[in-house]
């Protein structure tokens, strides 16, 4: 049975909120959100922003380049590594990062340009020709973060537990940019992947589609086309972990199917700042025994992408059972 649709979640709902988010992160791994926080003007402005970044000069994008930190910098469109694309950016509290990912598409050879901003620069930037992205940005993750902090307090809620899930915990933001062709249509843009969070926010284009998810009982792709006025969330590898399984690390993929510029936002929320992720000892009993070893989420990502696990398989190194 391939799922019927991701269900779109109304997070102003009065009565069974909570259980609702917990039954779509085990069933899906993944749902859309509506009456979010995030204002339609707030929305439009940062979708702007995005696009302004995008189109600055190469010569400027290029000032962000970090030689030490690789993928925390720019990363020249000939710099072609299907390993940065999952590669995790960890920002911390008030030090945020924006990594920008262009994606090119065969038949061209450069697949992407990466580049990494820091708000500082994003104050220099103020002088040159678009407007305070800053003040934009800065708003645009507040009231993600906001989201954030209502999705943590639901899943605590819904599991039964008590405190804060996100309270404090790094998370990344990457705006991704598709140059969809005549040519590239039916191509993978952005390849199969699990996100190597606990949960992923992500705005995505709502008028391109490409987005695909695997279905949990079939293995098969299935769409997960926009729908105006939500936003998408996905639950990553941190997320099973935490969950003790549970929830459904959804494997993902974009493809092309129409040749228009096609646009995403996505928030990475990576693990806590202690860096340690281990289910609460309410998830696991004699029917639920724990899965896993207590992750340091740092050495996960590393062991993920040294490996080049990008589709769940690295949680399995991390199996309680595992030698
Ligand atoms: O562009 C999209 O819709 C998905 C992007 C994505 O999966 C990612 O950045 O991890
Ligand atoms: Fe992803």
């Amino acid at each position: 049975m391939v799922m019927s649709g991701t269900p779109v979640i109304d997070m102003q709902m009065v009565d069974g909120l909570a259980d609702e988010i917990v039954k779509a992160c085990v069933e899906f791994g993944c749902f859309r959100v509506v009456n979010h926080g995030v204002s339609a003007e707030l929305m439009t402005e940062m979708k702007a922003v995005v696009s302004s970044l995008f189109d600055l000069p190469e010569e400027i994008k290029r000032r962000t380049a970090n030689p030490n930190e690789h993928g925390k910098g720019y990363i020249g469109r000939n710099h072609i590594d299907q390993l940065h694309f999952s590669r995790v950016l960890v920002l911390m509290k008030f030090r945020i990062l924006i990594n920008f990912l262009i994606v090119l598409v065969p038949p061209f050879t450069k697949v992407y340009l990466g580049v990494t901003v820091t708000f500082t620069y994003c104050h220099k930037l103020t002088n040159h020709s678009f407007v305070r992205p800053t003040d934009i940005i800065n708003r645009y993750i507040k009231a993600i973060r906001d989201l954030n902090g209502l999705l943590g307090r639901k899943l605590i809620e819904g599991n039964g537990l008590n405190g804060d899930l996100f309270d404090g915990w790094c998370c990344q933001l990457r705006m991704n940019k598709y140059h969809f062709s005549a040519e590239s249509i039916g191509l993978t843009c952005a390849p199969i992947h699990s996100d190597p969070t606990f949960l992923t926010i992500l705005p995505d284009d709502e008028c391109v589609n490409g987005l695909q998810l695997v279905d949990k009982i079939s293995g098969e792709f299935v769409p997960f086309d926009p729908v105006p006025g939500t936003l998408a969330v996905n639950i990553g590898d941190i997320g099973k972990a935490w969950s003790n399984g549970r929830y459904y690390n959804v494997n993902h993929r974009v493809l092309c199917f129409e040749p228009n510029t096609r646009y995403s936002i996505a928030l990475f929320v990576l693990g806590p700042n202690n860096k340690i992720v281990e289910a609460p000892s309410k998830l696991v009993d004699s029917e639920h025994p724990r899965l896993y070893v207590p992750i340091d989420v740092e050495k996960f990502r590393h062991v993920r992408n040294t490996m080049g696990l990008r589709t769940g398989d690295a949680l399995d190194l991390f199996s309680t059972t595992s030698t």
